[in-house]
């Protein structure tokens, strides 16, 4: 991003990147019969595009979540989905995104792109997308997708939009707006690309909610012919480390009892892994309770911590600063307990309880134990 510009309100910026289209001038010394109106070149780009996220030859989740955001996008714009697969073995999961809502998906299949490396992955996408010209293009905020996203940027000599939460179409000037937290999560900020294609961003994992599998849908699967060599990549990975090697994954929990401040003191807030234990869930918490030892820091919820989609989210004695609701968007039904009738957190809520954190845990103990 080399230049941000204001536009109508301080939190809207356009994002002026190193051009890659230079729009002609119009020759002043031609005559105004033989002058030609200048094609705009940014018509040329077209389609909102989207690059699979692999792991050990597995899609991940964040690709259909974006698949779906994608879908949501090029049918306002009037637009096809296309997606970008590469990895040693993903042809036979080619089909599967159509259901979610692809329309063409290109398959880039070979030992050397089985690991994500930068290199590889860099080269494979930049040199296809630098012809194709996509206008929208959307990058999964995981590891890869992080490394991947300002690589992709430099290839295309364009800017990305990072971690963006909300995606939505300015329908009259036909441009995408990133919305994503600024300044220490105080601000959300919406960005666009009004002057350089393709529109680029970067979304995280959990944000969106994954679309409905439709298998009456079609579409085409292009095995697509690329070159890349050995040599190409200048690096070599040697073993996989799995983050967290033990413990849960708050990531992939469907039932998350989350604690914050108002639990008190940490016994308090121990009792709320008896609750997750009869719900079959996992416990959770804001940063405060991470901050005060309570908590290993990756239980926290947030911007921060980790963007959660589970279908059920108790919080308990928290407020919902921005910085924590950023993180809980995907959950399917949010239940809040807090002795404030005015706290945050219920604004974000399905349901809500003012009362005191322990009194409500004690009755939905008795409850769950069936007592
Ligand atoms: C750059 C930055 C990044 C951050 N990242 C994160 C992040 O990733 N995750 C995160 O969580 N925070 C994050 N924060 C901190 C965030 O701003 C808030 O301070 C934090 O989320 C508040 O935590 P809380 O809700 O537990 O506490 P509080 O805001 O203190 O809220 C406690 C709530 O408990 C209620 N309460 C008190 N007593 C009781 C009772 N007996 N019964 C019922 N309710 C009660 C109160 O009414 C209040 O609403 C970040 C902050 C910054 C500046």
């Amino acid at each position: 991003m080399s230049e941000l510009e204001t536009k109508q309100a301080t939190t809207q910026v356009a994002l002026e990147q190193t051009a890659q289209v230079e729009i002609p001038k119009a020759a002043e010394s031609v005559a105004p019969e033989a002058q030609e109106v200048p094609e705009n070149p940014l018509a040329a780009y077209k389609d909102v595009y989207v690059v699979s996220d692999i792991l050990e030859d597995k899609i991940q989740p964040v690709t259909i979540e974006l698949i779906g955001q994608a879908r949501i996008l090029a049918d306002q714009l009037g637009e096809r989905v296309q997606v970008m697969l590469l990895g040693e073995h993903v042809q036979n999961q080619a089909q599967e995104l159509i259901y979610y809502g692809a329309d063409i998906v290109h398959v880039f299949e070979s030992q050397l792109l089985k690991d994500y490396t930068t290199d590889g992955y860099t080269k494979v996408l930049a040199d296809y997308l630098l012809v194709h010209k996509p206008n929208v293009l959307l990058i999964g905020a995981t590891n890869n997708g992080r490394d991947l996203a300002p690589r992709m940027s430099g290839r295309m000599q364009n800017g990305v939009v990072a971690d963006c939460t909300i995606l939505s179409v300015d329908t009259k000037e036909g441009l995408v707006e990133w919305t994503r937290p600024a300044l220490g999560g105080n601000i959300l900020a919406e960005i666009i690309s009004p002057n350089h294609r393709p529109q680029m961003g970067s979304v995280r994992p959990n944000v969106f909610k994954k679309p409905e599998l439709d298998t009456s849908r079609t579409g085409e699967v292009i095995v697509e012919p690329f070159e890349l060599a050995e040599t190409d990549i200048r690096t070599k990975r040697l073993n996989f480390i799995p983050f967290s090697l033990e413990g849960y994954n708050l990531e992939d929990a469907e039932i998350i009892v989350a604690g914050g401040r108002g639990m008190g003191n940490k016994e308090n807030f121990d009792r709320l892994y008896e609750l997750a234990d009869a719900l079959g869930g996992v416990v959770g918490a804001t940063r405060p309770l991470v901050e005060k030892g309570w908590i290993d820091l990756k239980y926290q919820i947030g911007q921060t911590g980790k963007t959660i989609s589970p279908k059920l989210y108790l919080a308990f004695g928290i407020s919902g600063a921005i910085q924590h609701v950023s993180g809980i968007g995907g959950a399917e039904t949010i239940i809040a307990i807090n002795n404030d009738p005015e706290a945050q957190i219920f604004q974000y809520s399905n349901y809500g309880i003012v009362g005191d954190v322990m009194t409500v845990l004690e009755e939905m103990l008795a409850q769950a134990k069936g007592k």
